[in-house]
């Protein structure tokens, strides 16, 4: 694919000619999401001197018109972030598929003086997009010459220029990594399945959850993994004949293994090699026929996946795009519509046919049996967890894959062992954390400890962190013990900020001999690395001390070098999010202004992005310190906005914003600055921040990352050449950072590293917080 990846994702805002009109629509199944794109897009019209407009009910609106073409303000898109569904309406419209309905919405578009649309739906509404794009100087001659239309106005809008941003639960469209709303259907999945096993382990019963995804295995899959379910049923990974036999063992095998609850994700779309239906209603009456003992219950999750409240990357990634979204369509270049999709974080920008082709090749590979090509095309996280899912799932004596028998690829994102050679001698891995918890940490665990149970390896938990392991609190984990660790919050084997001292790496170095250590991988943060330079340092003097040192990123700042995203940010950001938004409700009846701390530390990651998924008009971060000046500016435009019929203000600060204006004093200020116009509260919101269930994503990072640095163990002691490094994803590539190099990466005089791409958004979050 040609996706330009825009490095830096904020696309200059163009300013257009007077007049200009960029109508915005949500069209297919709704996506939690599409409110948050449709809010960037109406505000980055406006700000740039357009005029946005909706088109209510998707393209049913644009058939119908009568109304359903409105123009939109600034003001028309507050308080719509943290609501689910479509405020614009949506719907499935089968007339805008034949020649009549597309005439009839070109007419009502033109009518409007709409010829720059903003479409965000599934791969059928942007198909649909580019029919009506391509047929547009067509439809407007039909209308023409039928009198529908005066010459004059079909020459004043000779073409449409349409951007797609692409909403479905499903993350089944090429063009973009992620789809609108698929991080928050993974949000409701993964809570039904945390809330049903605890049902199923109190009575040791199977259940079967079946999925949404028509044709996409990506919800399941993802759910599996991040779900700790058992088996995966997926219309790419369709099972050879005698599956049911296979599944039944596994599940038997897992229940000898000592699992309580057992659940097996069926997708909606699960067929076999033959293409036939598998239902979850089958897949239920096979097991409580053949597993016996308190038999199977079936749940199929159905539209609550589709519903409530959108994730924070469900707010701010469609804040991104939408805006990106705005600025193509306000480029005045007739040319082919595009995708505006996200790739490792960033804006990426795809011709539609491009993507829709795309989408089709990996239909027909589906259609021709060719199943491993339609699980490439479905992105690097599907294709490499789609041959990981059984060595999560299977306890080793039941390795077998339910799919078409390709095993891991190996690749070095995808992680986990090399095929074992056959002399190869069982390898000990101890893993230890370091530095504050951060949710998902334990999910990182229990991935080393199934990946590392495959070739026969023992990983040995270090409880107590660097004291643990200088007392020598080493044991091995088992695979069943750590089964429901991919949903606990903290740290199962205790996590602290203490880093290993230089005269206690002796120390280290005989309790790693006494448990024959082959290598140690540091889950954790900032203390983590340097407790793994300190290791490092002192090999030459220790022999026990030379092996592979790996530290996986797990902090809630987000604020390690080589990593994208630590383990536990996402987690953390949504956690404010949820207050920010508790605290909107709260302060609905007032006129007030919340200020409100946050964590972070010395990055300004959760306060920016946590601003930028709640609409906070203002965040403060410790990369940008606060002045008096800047203070003094957001009190007045805070004033004019209260004095203008506003009723909130939303000021997010990081902890270490300033060390003189601290919250309280921000607060002090605004509140003389107020008088009797507004009322001011600060809010610290402390450590609840650390303390939240591990969100979807941090668990998959967290066993992406984990199997990323077993298969790094795997090629340091398989090539005789150790050392010590972080493994993280940069742009969603995976990159080996030397701890030697860890100083070099950092800011001057903080502890964050020198770049961090979300500064590129903080543009965006302005551009779309206040006129
Ligand atoms: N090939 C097409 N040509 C023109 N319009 C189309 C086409 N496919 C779909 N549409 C339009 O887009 C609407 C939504 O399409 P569809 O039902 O496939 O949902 P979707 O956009 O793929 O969303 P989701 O992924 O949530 O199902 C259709 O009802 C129709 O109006
Ligand atoms: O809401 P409807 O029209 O029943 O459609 C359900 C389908 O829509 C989706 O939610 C999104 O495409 C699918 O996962 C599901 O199969």
């Amino acid at each position: 694919m040609n996706a330009q990846v825009d490095p830096l994702p904020l696309a200059p805002v163009v300013a257009p000619a007077p007049g200009v009109r960029v109508g915005v629509l949500t069209s297919g199944g709704d996506s939690p999401g599409m409110n948050a794109a449709v809010r960037a897009v109406v505000r980055t019209t406006i700000a740039a001197g357009g005029e946005a407009y909706a088109v209510h009910e998707g393209w049913a609106g644009a058939v119908a018109g009568a109304g359903l073409l409105r123009p939109l303000d600034w003001d028309d898109v507050s308080g719509v972030l943290h609501r689910g569904g479509t405020v614009l309406g949506t719907a499935r419209c089968p007339e805008f598929q034949t020649r009549d309905g597309l005439r009839a919405a070109a007419r009502h578009l033109v009518g409007a003086g709409i010829d720059r649309l903003v479409v965000v739906g599934g791969d059928g509404s942007l198909r649909g997009a580019e029919e009506l794009r391509q047929e547009w100087p067509g439809l407007l001659q039909e209308l023409v010459a039928a009198g529908e239309l005066s010459a004059p106005t079909a020459a004043a809008h000779p073409r449409l220029l349409v951007a797609g941003l692409v909403g479905s639960i499903d993350n089944d469209m090429a063009g973009t990594e992620m789809t609108i709303g698929a991080d928050t259907a993974l949000h409701r999945i993964c809570d039904a399945l945390d809330a049903l096993r605890s049902t199923a382990a109190s009575h040791q019963r199977t259940f079967v959850v079946e999925v949404m995804g028509r044709h996409c295995g990506y919800l399941a899959l993802m759910a599996a993994v991040a779900g700790g379910a058992d088996a995966v049923l997926v219309p790419e990974v369709p099972p050879a004949e005698g599956w049911q036999d296979l599944l039944v063992r596994r599940l038997t095998a897992s229940r000898a293994a000592g699992l309580r609850d057992l659940i097996v994700i069926v997708a909606e779309g699960a067929v076999d090699r033959q293409g036939r239906r598998i239902t979850s209603a089958e897949v239920g009456a096979l097991l409580t026929e053949r597993l016996g003992g308190e038999g199977s219950r079936v749940t199929i999750l159905g539209h609550v996946q589709r519903g409530g409240r959108p994730s924070a990357y469900d707010r701010w990634m469609p804040t991104l795009l939408g805006h990106a979204a705005a600025c193509e369509v306000l480029r005045d270049e007739d040319r082919p519509s595009v995708v505006v999709g996200v790739r490792g974080n960033r804006v990426a920008v795809t011709p539609l046919p491009e993507a829709v082709a795309d989408v089709n090749a990996v239909r027909d590979a589906t259609r021709r049996g060719d199943f491993a090509v339609a699980r490439v095309a479905r992105g690097r996280s599907f294709g490499s967890l789609s041959t990981a899912v059984d060595e999560l799932c299977a306890p080793p004596e039941s390795q077998g894959t339910l799919g078409d028998g390709e095993t891991s690829s190996g690749s070095a994102v995808v992680g986990g062992p090399t095929a074992a050679a056959p002399d190869r001698r069982p390898r000990r891995i101890a893993v230890l954390h370091a530095g504050g918890p951060a949710p998902g940490m334990n999910a990182a665990v229990r991935a080393l400890v199934r990946t590392a149970a495959v070739a026969g390896d023992t990983v040995l938990g270090v409880s107590g962190a660097v004291p643990g392991l200088v007392e020598g609190r080493l044991r091995p984990l088992g695979w069943a013990e750590v089964d429901d660790w991919v949903e606990a919050p903290g740290a199962e084997l205790g996590s602290r900020r203490d880093v290993l001292e230089e005269v206690q790496a002796a120390r280290v170095a005989d309790v790693l001999r006494e448990h024959r250590v082959d290598a140690v991988v540091l889950v954790g943060g900032m203390e983590a690395y340097r407790t793994g330079a300190v290791l490092q340092a002192a090999a030459g003097r220790h022999p026990a001390l030379e092996i592979p040192v790996v530290c996986v990123p797990a902090a809630i700042d987000n604020h390690l070098p080589g990593a994208d995203l630590s383990i536990g940010a996402d987690t953390a950001l949504n956690v404010v999010v949820e207050a920010l938004d508790r605290l909107r409700v709260s302060g609905s009846a007032t006129r007030r202004c919340f200020v409100v701390e946050t964590l972070g530390g010395p990055s300004g990651y959760l306060p920016m992005m946590a601003g930028m998924a709640a609409g906070a008009e203002r965040a403060y971060l410790p990369e940008d310190p606060v002045t008096v000046h800047r203070l003094a500016e957001d009190a007045a435009a805070m004033t004019r906005a209260f004095a203008d019929g506003r009723r909130q203000w939303l000021v997010v600060r990081g902890e270490h914003a300033s060390a003189d204006y601290t919250t309280e004093v921000i607060t002090r200020i605004f509140e003389a600055e107020g008088g009797d116009l507004f009322d001011v509260r600060a809010t610290v919101l402390g450590h609840v921040q650390q303390g939240g269930t591990p969100t979807p994503f941090d668990r998959l990072l967290a066993t992406r990352l984990a199997r990323a640095a077993l298969a790094e163990v795997d090629r340091q002691l398989g090539e005789g050449a150790v050392s010590s490094c972080a493994v993280g994803e940069v742009a969603g590539s995976l990159r080996l950072t030397p701890l030697a190099r860890l100083e070099a990466e950092l800011a001057p005089g903080a502890d964050r590293p020198r770049e961090q791409w979300w500064r590129q958004l903080e543009k965006v979050a302005a551009r779309v917080a206040t006129p």
